[in-house]
């Protein structure tokens, strides 16, 4: 049959509506404001904009396209090749920075005669140097689903902020990604193009660090790993443990204080969410997407999620992923991989003899398929294993992604006396502005504050030179005042040319620890006992040995506070493997083999932090 060449005329009755994703709505603002043009609709050939219709609508003549609260916004009618021919019935209203939604034609009306200058990241400081002798400029921020790794409307944020100080307006234009960076380049250059109509447009060159405002910004929309939303998602069999692991995992973030945790255990949901619903494999898929959206919320508002229904397939399980992608929140998958055999053997319910014997159909395992998981970040069999050893694995596996450092509060349970009411990291982060034009605090301990962190005291001074943008101090756990350094440990710093003979020991306490910026200690036990005093200085506090290692994983030219903030974010664990040991009383054998470990890990610590 030939291709049609003009739009059919629509078929009577009410137009089927169909509320499409994200990225597809961006373009369909485009594709009315003819933002995109010379495209028009969806699907044109060798267009990248395209629109995925559900199977049941595929072949409807006129969809009624509605944003997600319903409201219709366009009809798309099969056009030419498969295209669909877009006409507009409504504009959208709401959203955040709606009002600087403006079209070509509203742009070239009000602002003509600027640089129009694409914008698809934070601006530097050095872009808006270059912007200054542009003179009045247009910024055309490109704020579409995925195209930056900002947030839409954080980009328009940082934007609006760094504005302030030119004579710039600010429009924005939702194009979305469309996959592959040069599709995203060629689609924003012909975009650029039809807004400035006869102005100049002006690319950026991608140069330096946004300025404080926009840091703060960009901040807030990119936490750490370990601040970011978060879906904590257990699968496996009935009985495999899911439940239990999944309930003391949420025990010890509710113990930590430092998370807002939500459960949605597969049973209780079934008890309230997903009421009345059957365990046919539509039903199940419904549960596990309701489940999924649930905690895609809960992500995005910084919160984590922690689910535990069985999700025996694993295409539902990839859309949970996708919508908690969507949400930015980081999705964390473990596979609860108990086999068959020890899950019926436990049979807690009674339920695997009740499906053996028929009276329960579709059974998981028995006459419903589990389908493995290839993907999980994290496979726990608990045969034969402790609540408490699953549990570790578990939370090793998410130590080491970044999302939930072993922290001592998360390792155990803490005791009433040492429960502290730290600061949260928000308020870190505002005392950190006014902090960064002083001198580095850095505080080393140790033990009795005579030997290794004396040592590293005076050392790290003589490698330092006379930086005054570095201090370091030291102070000892278990010390007693006033005493000299070990006359061992002082030897080494003599053949070094340091002197140690005014140095007097003293123990550390709180203030010393919170007027630090970064504390290393010689060994991870001197870490546990900082962090027990003070749970929220995880951030600065580590062994000199993890430190190092952070400092060896980042490029060169991270020095100074930014080291230190970087090192936060992806510190590894304080291994005691990477400890300095303990010369105290060894001899001199001892306090060489001390020295020598000092003096390797302060040479690539110090020259990074001057
Ligand atoms: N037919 C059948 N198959 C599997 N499980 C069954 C079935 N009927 C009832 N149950 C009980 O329901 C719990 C599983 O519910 P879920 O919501 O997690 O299942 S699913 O993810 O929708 O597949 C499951 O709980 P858990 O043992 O916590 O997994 C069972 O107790
Ligand atoms: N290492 C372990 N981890 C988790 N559960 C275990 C472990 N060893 C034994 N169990 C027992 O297995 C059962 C698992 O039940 P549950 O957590 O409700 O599983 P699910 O939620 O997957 O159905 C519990 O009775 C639990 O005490």
């Amino acid at each position: 049959m030939p291709e049609p060449t003009a739009a059919p005329a629509p078929s009577p009755g009410p137009a089927p509506q169909h509320c499409p994703t994200p990225r597809e709505l961006d373009d369909l603002e485009l594709l009315v404001t003819g933002a995109l043009a010379p495209l028009r609709g969806f699907d044109e050939p060798g267009s990248p904009v395209s629109l995925a219709l559900p199977a049941d609508l595929a072949d409807a003549d006129v969809v009624e396209l509605v944003d997600p609260e319903g409201l219709p916004l366009a009809r798309a009618t099969r056009g030419p090749a498969g295209s669909r021919v877009v006409e507009p019935l409504s504009r959208s209203e709401y959203g955040p920075f709606r009002r600087l939604h403006l079209s070509p034609v509203e742009v070239r009306a009000q602002h003509a005669g600027r640089t129009v200058v694409p914008v698809s990241d934070a601006l530097t400081v050095e872009q808006a140097a270059e912007l200054r002798a542009l003179g009045p400029v247009l910024l055309l921020t490109l704020c579409g689903t995925g195209l930056s790794a900002l947030s839409p409307v954080a980009l328009v944020r940082a934007t609006l902020t760094a504005a302030e100080d030119l004579d710039a307006v600010v429009v924005a234009v939702p194009l979305a990604s469309h996959g592959d960076a040069e599709t995203d380049h060629r689609l924003g250059v012909q975009v650029a193009a039809t807004y400035a109509g006869d102005d100049p447009v002006h690319g950026l060159r991608a140069d330096g660090e946004p300025d404080a405002r926009v840091a703060a910004i960009v901040e807030q929309d990119q936490p750490a790993p370990d601040e970011q939303g978060l879906v904590l998602f257990f699968t496996g069999l009935s009985g495999s443990g899911k439940s239990t692991l999944a309930r003391a995992l949420m025990d010890r973030l509710l113990e930590a204080g430092s998370r807002s945790v939500t459960s949605l255990d597969g049973d209780v949901v079934r008890r309230h969410l997903s009421a009345g619903l059957t365990f046919s494999k539509a039903d199940r898929e419904t549960n596990i997407r309701r489940i999924g959206w649930v905690a895609a919320e809960i992500s995005r508002h910084g919160g984590v999620a922690v689910c535990s229904p069985i999700a025996p397939f694993d295409e539902t399980r990839q859309q949970v992923r996708a919508m908690v992608d969507e949400a930015r929140g980081a999705f964390f998958l473990v596979h609860v991989a108990t086999p068959l055999e020890e899950c019926e053997r436990r049979d807690r319910k009674g339920l695997y003899a009740k499906a053996r014997r028929g009276e329960i159909p579709e059974f998981t395992g028995i006459s419903s398929p589990y389908e493995e998981p290839e993907d999980a970040d994290v496979r726990v069999d608990t045969t034969g294993r402790t609540i408490e050893a699953a549990l570790d694995d578990v939370l090793d596996a998410l130590d080491e992604a970044g999302l939930i450092p072993r922290t001592p509060e998360v390792e155990e349970p803490r005791n009433e006396e040492s429960r502290d009411h730290t600061p949260p990291v928000v308020e870190e982060r505002v005392q950190r502005a006014s902090r960064d034009q002083a001198p580095l605090n850095v505080l080393f301990v140790c033990t009795a504050n005579i030997c290794r962190s004396p040592y590293m005291e005076l050392r790290a001074r003589q490698l330092a030179g006379d930086s005054a943008t570095v201090r370091f101090t030291s102070a000892g756990t278990h010390g007693f005042d006033q005493h000299p350094m070990d006359p061992e440990m002082a030897t080494g710093l003599i053949a070094h040319g340091v002197d140690p003979a005014g140095f007097t020991s003293r123990p550390v306490s709180r203030q010393l620890v919170a007027a630090a910026d970064l504390v290393l200690t010689a060994e991870a036990a001197h870490r546990t006992i900082l962090l027990e005093d003070d749970p929220g200085g995880f951030r600065k506090i580590y062994t000199l040995g993890q430190f190092v290692e952070g400092v060896r994983r980042l490029p060169e030219d991270v020095r100074g506070r930014d080291l230190i903030e970087q090192v936060g974010r992806h510190r590894g664990n304080a291994d005691p493997a990477l400890d300095v040991q303990d010369p105290y009383r060894r001899g001199p054998e001892a306090a060489a083999a001390a020295s020598a470990h000092l003096d390797e890990l302060l040479a690539a610590a110090v020259d990074r932090l001057v």
